[in-house]
This record gives C-alpha cells, structure tokens and sequence, in this order.
C-alpha cells in the first residue's frame, strides 16, 4: 500500500498489517523462523500499552543458524553478484519499501508510538532515499596503484595496488527510536559492499526490521544476505556479537551497551562501528535569529517525542536573550499537543514502553530533587507510556539532568555571559554526538565551531543528519562515522597486492 500524504491521520489500520501481526517470525536464509526453543515475548502499542504480537525470543541456537547462513551466502551467490546487480537490487529495495511504505509507516506508529509523520518521511521515505545514494556507491568501490621501492632482490621490479574487499558477515545491532531507519542505515551500506547481514533489532520494536528482510528478498536478494533474528540483549545480541563468523559489528545504542560490544569486538578483532549516546548542546549567542527559536525547540529537541540521541536537550542563551529564548522555547513546550502518533497533529507521542516511561519519569524526578526548577509542569495521558514535556532551569553542570542521557522531551536552559564559559559548559558532558550554534555572525561561526566537541555541528539548525553527512561521535559518543562514502569503507578491508617482474 503505497504512502498517505505525511500529514493525513490513519482511519484505518490496513490489513497487511493486521494480518503480518498476527504471526510475525524471524528469517533465516530466507524462510521464517520460529525460535528452535518455541519461546515468544509480547511486543506492545505504547499509545495505550496493549500486546501488538507475540514475536519469537531467540537465543544462540537461532544466531548461529542465522551466522551460518549469512556467512554460506557470503561465499555463495551474493560473491558472484556483479556490483551492478548489486546496485539494481539496492534500488529494486528502495522502490519495494516506497511500495509498502503505508505498511511499513503503520507498523512503525503502531510499535514505536511516533508520529505517523515522522514514520512516513524518515522511516519509510528516508530510508527507501538512502537505499537510493548506497546503489550509488556499489558500483563505484575502487583501489589504487602504487609505485613502491622495494629494492631486494637487485634486478626484481615491483607494482603494487591495492583491493577493496568485502569484510564477511555483518552484524548489526539496531535501538528502538527510528526502527527502520537505523536497520538501513547499516544494510544499505552493507549490501552495497557486497556484505551479508544478521540484523538484531531492538527487542521492544522489531516488526519494521522483520518486514525488510522480507522485502530485500522480495527484490532479489538471495537467500541469506539478509537474515533478522529477534529478542533481548544478552540471550540473542551477545551470542551474535560473540559468534566466531562475524567479521564486522554495527551497533547503535546506549554507550554502555556500546563498551561491552566493544571489548568482545576487540577479544576477537572484529571490525566495530559504535554509534552511542549523547546530550548535545545549543549554544544560543545575542545575535541569533529569533525567529528561529521555535524551530530550535520543536525540531532541534522534541522531534520524536525526544527520543533522539542528537536532540538538543541543554539549550545555552546568552544573557541578553535570554529571558526572550525562555519564554519563547516555553511557549513552544507548553502548546506541543500530545497523544497517539496516528493522528499527525500530536507532537508528543508516547515513548516507546513502560520502562523507558519509568526512566524519564525518574530523571524528572530527580531534576526536582537536585533542586532544578520544572518550568511547565503538565500532565500526560494516563493510559499509554506518555510523558508530558519538561523545561527545567536552574541547572547545574553536575546535576544529573545535565549530565546524564534522559532520551525524552526534558529539556534545560542556562543563560551565559561569556562565549569561552558556554563552549566550556557544552563540552563539559562525556558525550560528544551533536551540538549546533546559533549566530547571524560568521566570525563567530567560524571561531567557536572548531572548539566545539561533537561528531556533527550544525549552525541555526539542529538535529537534521543526511545521507552524504558523515554521522557519529566524539568521546563517549562512539567510534567510526556512518553515511557517505566513508559508510562504505566500515564494510571493506583494504588488500594490498604486490606483483614482482623482471
Ligand atoms: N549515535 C547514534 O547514531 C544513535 C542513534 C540512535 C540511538 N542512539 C542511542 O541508543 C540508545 C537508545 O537505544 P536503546 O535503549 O535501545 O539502547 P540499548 O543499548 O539498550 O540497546 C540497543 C541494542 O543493543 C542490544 N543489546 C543490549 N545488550 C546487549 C548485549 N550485551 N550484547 C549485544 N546486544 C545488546 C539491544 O537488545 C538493542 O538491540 C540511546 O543511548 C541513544 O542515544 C544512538
């Protein structure tokens, strides 16, 4: 069923979908899979906390047969492929998720909470694009010759070049805030190198990855390239991370999730991309446009209810706007309109379950406790994980609250005299994925971008990556960069090859 306009409410659950979630399975070298020990877990509608489906628990016995397949079409079919049938597939892919793009945004909504909106152009339109830009670079992996200077033995000459090859089987490990997004951001890129992939998605939302699977089979992907194993961190992402067929890890999480992953990669040299955490800043200077403000708020830290890990949760203005940010960012926070995500009009949609809603609930909490000041003071919905947005001043930098990753609509604002004192500050958090700045004076810009500790900086913007942007952390943000050509190279290995002749 092809997209709705992005902003038209759902009247009607369609039925592929009511009928994929009555049984949704795993697949394993291309057929589903129930997990081998029978077992299930109950995956949730967080807009009013119901069972959405019974989805198999795997553990390792599934990972390994999964592994297994992915590395057998690794050495098999995918290897013989020429990178021009590896581009049209990738595109074939892109057309399938746009062909099933009100399924898929649906789906998204329904196990995520998002707004329909946002399932629409990011998840399903976002990802069918950045599809489109990996076929693109299938065709265009390349080497290079090198003259070298080897002078043993006398006589023997010598060329050199170097091969790009794919690295083997891909795990990737995916987190629940953009679902399907995050599942491309690491097959496009992988497929595109030649790579076969075991995809682990977040356990509380992973019926959107399941259903690409099944449309990168639909497009001809062979048997095995793509494989989905579902269920929770340590019984089905551990094994999977630890398997001995795995060349390369993917994962994209919290930064403590990352640190494990981390130091089993290292145990056996697997190639690891960590994209983690973060709190990322907005430096707000005297000079910026204020009629930027709301866009700052809206876009920059309460798209996706929050739930994402560049949104800008520590908003710094300086002292003479200040009070002009703060009444405008709290207008903005107070008039969000909450409530299920099918209906586009609501900006604040419930976060993705029970636990994350205790979570936010408690940093709140403490916000309160430590003696920062809630500004709004609202009440959300009590049916459903819904959590009403906060603004909070009086924050200190050692509190909590600024420190530490909420990954909900809580906000702070803290005013600043000094430029060098507000860079401090917004450097001053382990984190380093995001900031942005916002001035009218390049001088400015062009100063303080450079001292500013973050993997992607925007200027009077916020919280907006694209497909040719390299993504991803300084510090304890992550190690590597996911999209553009760079995405590429986290899939191959660089040969070298050195010909001797007389
Ligand atoms: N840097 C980025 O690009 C980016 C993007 C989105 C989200 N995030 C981060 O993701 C986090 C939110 O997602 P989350 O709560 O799902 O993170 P999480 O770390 O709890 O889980 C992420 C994934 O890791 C799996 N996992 C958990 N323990 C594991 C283990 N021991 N071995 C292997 N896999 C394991 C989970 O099942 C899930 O699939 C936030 O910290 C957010 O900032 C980062």
């Amino acid at each position: 069923m092809k997209i709705a306009q992005p902003d038209s409410a759902v009247t009607s659950i369609s039925a592929q979908v009511t009928s994929f979630l009555s049984a949704p399975k795993c697949l394993i070298d291309g057929k589903p899979h129930a997990a081998l020990s029978g077992k299930t877990y109950s995956v949730y509608n967080p807009a009013d906390g119901s069972v959405l489906a019974e989805v198999p628990a795997c553990g390792a016995e599934d990972v390994d047969l999964a592994v297994k397949a992915a590395r057998r079409a690794f050495e098999g079919p995918w290897s013989q492929m020429l990178p021009a049938q590896r581009q049209g597939i990738l595109l074939k892919i892109a057309d399938l998720i746009e062909a099933h793009g009100e399924e898929l945004a649906q789906l998204e909504t329904l196990n995520q909470g998002k707004s329909i909106m946002l399932s629409r152009l990011i998840e399903v339109q976002s990802s069918a694009e950045y599809f489109r830009y990996m076929a693109g670079w299938a065709t265009k992996i390349e080497g290079s010759t090198l003259d070298v200077s080897i002078p043993i033995p006398p006589g023997m000459r010598y060329q050199a070049y170097t091969r790009k090859e794919a690295v083997g089987v891909v795990a990737a490990i995916t987190p629940w805030n953009f679902p399907l997004n995050m599942a491309v951001w690491k097959i496009a890129p992988a497929l595109a190198a030649g790579c076969t992939v075991v995809l682990k998605p977040a356990e509380e939302t992973p019926l959107t990855s399941i259903r690409l699977a099944e449309i990168c089979l639909e497009a001809g992907v062979p048997e095995g390239v793509v494989n989905v194993v579902t269920g929770f961190g340590e019984e089905t992402g551990a094994p999977l991370v630890a398997h001995p067929q795995v060349a390369k890890i993917t994962f994209t999480g919290s930064t403590e999730t990352g640190k494990l992953i981390g130091v089993q990669a290292m145990k056996d040299m697997k190639r690891v991309t960590l994209e983690l955490g973060g709190k990322a800043p907005m430096i707000m200077f005297d000079d910026m446009d204020l009629d930027l403000l709301g866009l700052a708020a809206g876009i920059g830290s309460f798209f996706n209810t929050g739930q994402t890990c560049c949104a800008g949760v520590r908003i710094y203005a300086q002292k003479g706007i200040y009070e002009k940010a703060l009444e405008v960012i709290a207008n903005v926070t107070r008039s969000l309109a909450i409530g299920s995500g099918l209906d586009p009009r609501n900006q604040i949609n419930p976060v993705v379950s029970a636990r994350h809603q205790a979570h936010v609930k408690a940093c709140i909490a403490r916000g309160i406790e430590d003696g920062a000041k809630p500004v709004i003071g609202a009440t959300a919905p009590s049916q459903g994980f819904f959590v009403a947005p906060e603004l909070f001043t009086d924050v200190r930098q050692d509190m909590a609250l600024m420190q530490d990753e909420v990954f909900g609509p809580v906000i702070t604002m803290t005013p600043f005299d000094d430029a060098d004192a507000a860079i401090a500050m917004a450097n001053d958090t382990r984190y380093g994925l995001g900031a942005s700045i916002w001035t009218t004076d390049i001088n400015k810009m062009m100063r303080y971008v450079p001292k500013i500790e973050a993997g992607t900086v925007w200027v009077n913007s916020h919280n907006i990556p694209d497909q040719n942007m390299p993504f991803g952390g300084m510090k304890q943000s992550g190690i590597g960069r996911e999209h553009g050509r760079g995405a590429l190279d986290n899939y191959l290995e660089t040969k070298s090859v050195c010909v001797a002749y007389r």
